[in-house]
């Protein structure tokens, strides 16, 4: 692209945690630019880039950066862990800081890089009805729903279903059932998890707004809390996902999460593209 077509472009970074992968726009220094065209348009794995989550990084007053998350729908997310410890080392690559409070929607996440991993205070679970949220007040600890699920809050909603073998569940075909049950009013994400011991899940994903992924970091701090509340697992485990290992701590200050980070590419939208959509 020539220099003047790459001024009326749109820089995009392309990082992945364990396979959950993200486009993240830097919107640092100017106005928001991520609409919900733009998420679908972006979206879109043929027309666009693809991506589980878009994020797009904004200045803060009250913390070092404020982050957006999107789904591949279009719809919004409230948490993003997989693509929040991305965007930390992106920043800490960039500052040579170990050390950042990222505001999401739910509110100042603290990031530390230890030894080379960054990891995420994801704060406390949601574990009241009306915080997942849920439509009606039941028993979040067993859901009125087949296949016993529990329902954990994360600053997104989450269904984790405990099941005897994670390879053979039909996470397609159930997914998004659950995800769209009436019980859930703004949908769900949805977690199969099979206890392998007191300190190892495997765990299958379906998200909310985007299916399948091959990781879910706050469906990872969600099923480390359920397999805690239903006295599973103690509350440091690590969860085996399809791209790889997430390892999570239930510690007094939250729910705490590292795993792997990988930037992928840097590019620049072509106005062609953005003109379209
Ligand atoms: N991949 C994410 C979760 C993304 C948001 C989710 N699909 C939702 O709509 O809540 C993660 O790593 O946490």
């Amino acid at each position: 692209m020539t220099s003047a077509r790459a001024d009326r472009g749109l820089a995009i970074m392309k990082w992945h945690g364990a396979g959950n992968d993200f486009v993240i726009i830097d919107s640092r220094g100017r106005s928001a630019r991520v609409t919900e065209a733009l998420a679908r348009g972006l979206g879109d794995r043929h027309r666009g880039v693809g991506f589980d989550q878009l994020a797009e990084i904004r200045d803060s007053e009250s913390a070092d950066i404020e982050l957006d998350f999107w789904n591949a729908d279009g719809s919004r997310a409230g948490a993003c862990g997989n693509a929040t410890r991305c965007v930390a080392r992106f920043l800490m690559d960039e500052s040579g800081r170990d050390a950042l409070t990222i505001r999401t929607a739910r509110g100042p996440l603290e990031a530390r890089r230890i030894a080379g991993e960054v990891h995420v205070n994801m704060g406390q679970p949601q574990t009241d009805w009306a915080e997942v949220p849920l439509a009606r007040a039941v028993d979040v600890q067993h859901l009125p729903l087949d296949g016993d699920p529990v329902a954990v809050g994360m600053g997104n909603p989450h269904a984790v279903f405990f099941v005897n073998d994670a390879e053979a569940v039909d996470v397609a075909g159930i997914g998004p059932r659950v995800e769209h049950d009436p019980l859930f009013p703004q949908r769900t994400n949805v977690e199969f998890a099979e206890v392998r011991g007191r300190d190892e899940i495997r765990m299958r994903v379906w998200e909310r707004g985007t299916g399948i992924t091959l990781a879910c970091g706050s469906g990872a701090c969600a099923t480390a809390v359920a397999a805690v509340q239903r006295g599973l697992t103690d509350r440091k485990v690590r969860i085996e996902v399809d791209g790889g290992w997430l390892a999570l701590d239930w510690r007094d200050d939250g729910v705490w999460m590292t795993g792997p980070t990988a930037h992928v590419f840097d590019a620049v939208l072509t106005p062609e593209f953005l003109e379209r959509l």
